[in-house]
């Protein structure tokens, strides 16, 4: 048969052999993968080419592209109450458009295939993720002291839902995003747990970020916060949780029963000086951990490569063992279980039936040879530059290096005119 695109003698990290594989793509899924020849209406020439499921980047704020440079080497509380969240009060949704196409183009450009967001304006996320071809996960950023004071921002969370929860081919889906215990009060929570519960989504929120929030919610509830959203009921339904860098034995005891997915975010966590997650401890247990940059304020790209990388690295000398988090499980947690910890079962692995988000890797720079191991050269060695095509949903995204769907010259001068009027307003 002649697929709508047929990938050609292209590696895969398995066997890992340098055996020359074929892909086949009917609409926005793979139809094939396997040695015999393939026809497509479209031909990529996969030689020298590794093809891998594109990375999931299970946790960001996109549009924070915005504040890249802007405030650095602070600690989570001072970088949010002095420099972030004031800024952030000048927002509109024309910036959170422009900076969101700049976060995708930045993300399509290293390889990455799927986000999950948590931000303000996010109509405006999702027209960027519609326009650009990328796969998303979205959600409002909610805070509230008490229900009445969270309302408005609950309605428009759940209109996001409501228009574009499997929208485009099922390219968006969307999540309710209550931000931090610090920032919803239980009785807030309990009135987004409820809204989310209705209408059988997850949810997305920061837990147990640093050990000042941990010792808070200690002091104020008697119980650490993932005790405290046990007992909200929060992990009755799917709950992805961003970051779980303090969670002593009880609380990851605690995840694994109710089967919460975690984002690792060890940059911005290192950056921050929150600490460093727990991760060997977490998978055990059992535990879907995936991998995220968080935003580009505080990591500063949106580079997964490098999470992937550092995942592994940190986990080996957190625990003193070099065999913990190898490069097998590094990748799994940037692909597949990254597409399992934002609530997608259909992304993630180069299988069929699987959609087609897939990313080719050119190996012919230096860092690819000798060719011992195809998934330790991608974790250990290779350069995000090395990225030269990617599709999502079946669309080709970037060829040869270049973005097929965004103009980043438009792009990057509209955030500069964003910038300009954010600034200037607040003269
Ligand atoms: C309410 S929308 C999301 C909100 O989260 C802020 N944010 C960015 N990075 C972090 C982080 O590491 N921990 C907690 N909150 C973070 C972002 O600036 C928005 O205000
Ligand atoms: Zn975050």
């Amino acid at each position: 048969m002649v697929y709508d695109i047929a990938i050609k003698d292209v590696e895969l990290t398995e066997p890992g052999d340098g055996t020359l594989f074929n892909i086949g793509i009917n609409g926005s899924t793979i139809g094939y993968v396997g040695t015999d020849p393939v026809e497509g209406k479209t031909v990529l020439d996969g030689r020298d080419h590794l093809a891998v499921p594109g990375w999931v980047n299970a946790h960001t704020h996109v549009a924070m592209t915005l504040f890249r440079s802007y405030a650095d080497d602070m600690a989570l509380m001072d970088w949010l109450q002095n420099r972030i969240w004031p800024l952030e009060a000048r927002l509109d949704g024309r910036a959170v458009y422009w900076g969101s196409l700049l976060g995708i183009g930045e993300m399509i450009r290293t390889g990455t295939t799927c986000f999950a967001d948590m931000y303000f304006f996010m109509e405006e996320t999702a027209k960027a993720a519609a326009d650009s071809g990328i796969r998303a996960v979205l959600s409002r950023g909610l805070t509230g002291s008490s229900p009445e004071d969270g309302a408005a921002r609950l309605e428009e969370n759940t209109q996001l839902y409501k228009t574009w929860n499997g929208a485009q081919n099922g390219r968006i889906t969307v999540m309710f995003g209550p931000h931090a215990p610090y920032t919803c009060s239980p009785d807030y929570l309990k009135t987004v747990i409820a809204r989310a519960r209705e209408l059988g989504a997850e949810i997305h929120m920061h837990l147990a970020e640093t050990a000042g929030e941990v010792a808070d919610c200690l002091k104020q509830y008697g119980k650490s916060p993932i005790a405290l959203m046990e007992e909200l009921g929060m992990f009755e339904g799917g709950t992805l949780a961003a970051h779980c860098v303090h969670v002593d034995e009880a609380d990851q005891d605690i995840l694994a029963r109710h089967g919460v997915r975690v984002a690792h975010n060890p940059q911005s966590n290192l950056k921050l000086a929150s600490g460093i997650a727990p991760v060997a401890s977490m998978l055990k247990k059992g535990i879907t951990v995936g991998l995220g940059t968080d935003g580009a304020s505080s990591n500063n790209n949106l580079d997964m490569l490098e999470e992937v990388r550092l995942a592994a690295m940190l986990a080996k000398t957190q625990s003193g063992d070099p065999k913990a988090v190898p490069a097998s499980q590094a990748l799994a947690m940037g692909t597949w279980m990254g597409a399992k910890a934002v609530g997608l079962k259909d992304t993630g692995k180069l299988e069929v039936g699987q959609k087609a988000d897939i990313v080719l890797y050119n190996m012919d720079s230096p860092a690819w040879y000798p060719r011992h191991d195809r998934t330790s050269l991608l974790v250990y060695a290779a350069s995000s530059a090395d990225v030269d095509t990617v599709l999502v949903d079946g669309n080709i995204l970037l060829r040869k290096g270049e973005l097929t769907t965004i103009d980043l010259e438009k792009v990057t001068a509209e955030v500069g005119q964003c910038l300009k009027e954010m600034t200037a307003s607040a003269e």
